[in-house]
Parts: C-alpha cells; structure tokens; sequence
C-alpha cells in the first residue's frame, strides 16, 4: 500500500520547490504530474506526446487515464520510502475520479497539502521561472489560473470537507513556507 500525501496548489504557488526540499530531508520521493506528463511527451514512440503537449499548452487538464498510469509506474518503480509526494494530482474530478478506480487498495491519503499563494504573485513566479517551458507564457496562464479556479479548487475544497486537506499560505520566503510545511509533516507522522 503506497502513502500518498497529494500537493496542491495554483501554478507558481511553490509546490515542486517545496516538494524537493520535503524529498531531500524527510524520506518522501517526489512525483510531479507535470514532470512525469513532459518526459511522457518527449518520450520516443509515445502514442500520446501531441495530446499532452496540446493539453499543457492549452492549460487543460490530460484524461487522468495517461497521468495515473504515469504516477503508478512511478510509484512501483520507486524504491522503499516512507510515502510519495504526488505533485499536482489531483487537478480535476476526471483525475479525483480515476485515481480512486485504479488506485483502489494499492494507496493511502495520509493528507493533502495545499499551498495557497495569491494569484498575481503565481503568475509573476511562472514567467521568471526561467525552465523555458512552454506553459509560461501570459497566455497559457491565464487558462491554467482559470482551470485551477473552475476544476482544481473545487478538489481541494473536497479534501477540506473530509478534513485531509492542510493549508499552508506560500506567498512568504521560502524557507519560512518550508519550516510549516515540516511542522505539517512531524504532526501527520506523530498521528500515524
Ligand atoms: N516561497 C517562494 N518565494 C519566492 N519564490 C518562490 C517560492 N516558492 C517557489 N518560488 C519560485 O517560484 C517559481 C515556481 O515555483 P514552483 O515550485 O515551480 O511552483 P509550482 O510547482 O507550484 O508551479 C520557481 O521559480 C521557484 O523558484
Ligand atoms: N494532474 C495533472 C498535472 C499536470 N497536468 C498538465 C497540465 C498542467 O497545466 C501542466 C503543468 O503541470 P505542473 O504541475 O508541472 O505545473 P505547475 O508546476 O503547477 O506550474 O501539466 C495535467 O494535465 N494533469
Ligand atoms: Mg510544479
């Protein structure tokens, strides 16, 4: 049974930031969605590079059938860890819906982290994120806010209602978003 902790949060909101420090200090192995979704695209004889890359351009969301297999070959791949940091999954209901139908008894949620960092500060992050990526642009962000806002927030709010989710504000330094995102960790562990 794989633990999972989902992290989430607008695009340029810090989740791969604070995901490689969790990877590098507390035994969890970093999956990025987005990650796992673009080496898929250049991968040689991928039957899906052109949809993904359609998706990612167009900051809509891939059939969560190509992106959860992605994580669970990942996943399986992985060697022992205490859990796996599942990086922008899930964004959407098709995602949330598929994750239960094909992980069903292989993953636990140990919770959800939610990064919330207001949007114009996002964006201004993405387009100096300076990975030249094709999705940094004024015009694809401004579809992926508008795709977080209408499909990924609702998920999250979702995970709010069954109290797994755990909010932590990422507009401040990083170190200071990292030292409560650790506290999150330590008080889930103590539970366990
Ligand atoms: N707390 C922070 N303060 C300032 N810049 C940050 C912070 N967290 C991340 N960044 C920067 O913002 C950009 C987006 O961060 P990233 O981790 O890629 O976010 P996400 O994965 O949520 O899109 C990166 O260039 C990163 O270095
Ligand atoms: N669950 C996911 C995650 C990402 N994607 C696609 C659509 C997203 O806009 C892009 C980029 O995702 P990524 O998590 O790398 O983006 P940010 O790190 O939040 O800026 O990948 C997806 O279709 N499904
Ligand atoms: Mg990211």
């Amino acid at each position: 049974m794989h633990n999972v902790v989902f992290v989430l949060g607008p695009p340029g909101s810090g989740k791969g930031t604070i995901c490689a420090k969790i990877q590098e200090n507390l035994n969890y192995v970093h999956l990025s969605a987005g990650d796992l979704l673009r080496a898929e695209r250049q991968r040689e004889g991928s039957e899906f590079g052109a949809l993904i890359e359609s998706h990612i351009r167009n900051g809509s969301i891939v059939p969560v059938e190509i992106t959860c297999s992605l994580l669970e070959n990942a996943m399986k791949a992985s060697g022992d860890a205490k859990g796996f940091l599942v990086d922008g999954f899930p964004r959407n209901e098709d995602n949330l819906q598929g994750w239960n139908k094909q992980m069903n008894g292989k993953a636990f949620i140990q919770f959800v982290l939610f990064l919330s960092c207001p949007v114009p500060i996002c964006i201004e992050r993405c387009l100096n994120r300076g990975q030249g990526r094709t999705d940094d642009n004024e015009e694809s962000l401004k579809k992926r806010v508008e795709t977080y806002n209408q499909q990924t927030f609702p998920i999250i709010e979702h995970f709010k209602k069954s109290e797994l989710a755990r909010e932590v504000k990422s507009e401040r330094p990083v170190d200071e978003v990292y030292a409560d995102v650790v506290n999150v960790f330590n008080e889930a562990n103590k539970q366990k």
